[in-house]
């Protein structure tokens, strides 16, 4: 194995509620990359950073209005604490429903980043100048708003940690992963053979790989067209796939 392939992704992670992360990061695919030492992840909790007795890590907006923002104090020496633990290239992404909308082809880049420093907001979120000045990379999971940045940061560093080489037991279920290959994934079966009065496709007890793989690639493009059109006009379909595509429509019109 190359260097590179043995490389260890590092996640910092700047938040008010480390506690929410201990479940993804001790269980499944990230629980064993953690044990295995191919993901480190620490944290930097702003509230550690505060200097007044109450510990605030919260303030109130300029112009008025409902809700507060991220102290900047607290905040910016919490993010400045990870960036400078960082031993080598490093990332500062902040999670927010302002960022670049996060698909694989995103997850993809982030692998490339170095040391990722997430951070996690609360409230309504950050000054403008913290943004301008500390965070290198604005992304957000979805076109939705949470109570806070955690679980999206939670669900990038599954994301990245998926295609760190070695962490997936067998190399392929990334590669095939849907979107790996910019498609949706086919249907799925296992035991029983029927399950209330529904039997699994023949060709799949049929033994021929071949078969197999085609009719999987055919449900894959089958869907994607039927449920995410827009995926599929990103694609330049191979000879084999435009013709399994059009037998797919056709078998519909039958
Ligand atoms: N779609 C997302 O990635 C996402 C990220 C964070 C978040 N909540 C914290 C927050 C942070 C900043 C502004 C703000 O309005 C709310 N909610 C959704």
């Amino acid at each position: 194995m190359t260097k590179s392939e043995n490389k260890v992704q590092r996640f910092s992670i700047v938040t008010l509620f480390p506690d929410m992360f201990s479940g993804c990061l001790s269980q499944g695919v990230v629980g064993r990359a953690v044990k295995n030492g191919l993901i480190e992840v620490d944290f930097y909790n702003p509230r550690e950073f505060t200097h007044d007795k109450h510990r605030t890590v919260d303030d109130r907006p300029y112009g008025g209005g409902p809700g507060m923002l991220m102290m900047v104090q607290p905040l910016t020496d919490a993010i400045c604490a990870a960036k400078a633990a960082a031993d080598e290239k490093h990332t500062v992404v902040y999670l927010s429903p302002q960022g670049r909308q996060l698909n694989h082809e995103g997850v993809a880049d982030l692998t490339q980043k170095g040391h990722l420093i997430l951070v996690a907001g609360r409230y309504e979120g950050i000054d403008e100048r913290v943004i301008d000045s500390l965070i290198d990379e604005e992304w957000s999971v979805g076109d939705y708003v949470l109570s806070g940045g955690e679980i999206p940061a939670m669900l990038m560093m599954d994301a990245v940690t998926r295609l760190v080489p070695s962490v997936l037991g067998h190399e392929l279920s990334a590669v095939e992963d849907s979107f790996a290959n910019g498609l949706l994934d086919c249907p799925h079966y296992t035991r029983p053979e029927v399950l209330n009065g529904a039997s699994v496709p023949a060709v799949l007890l049929s033994g021929n790989h071949n078969k197999i793989r085609q009719w999987r690639l055919q449900q894959s493009l089958g869907r994607t067209w039927q449920r995410r059109p827009d995926l599929l006009n990103k694609l330049a379909l191979t000879e084999e796939q435009r013709v399994l595509l059009d037998a797919f429509k056709a078998s519909l019109d039958s």
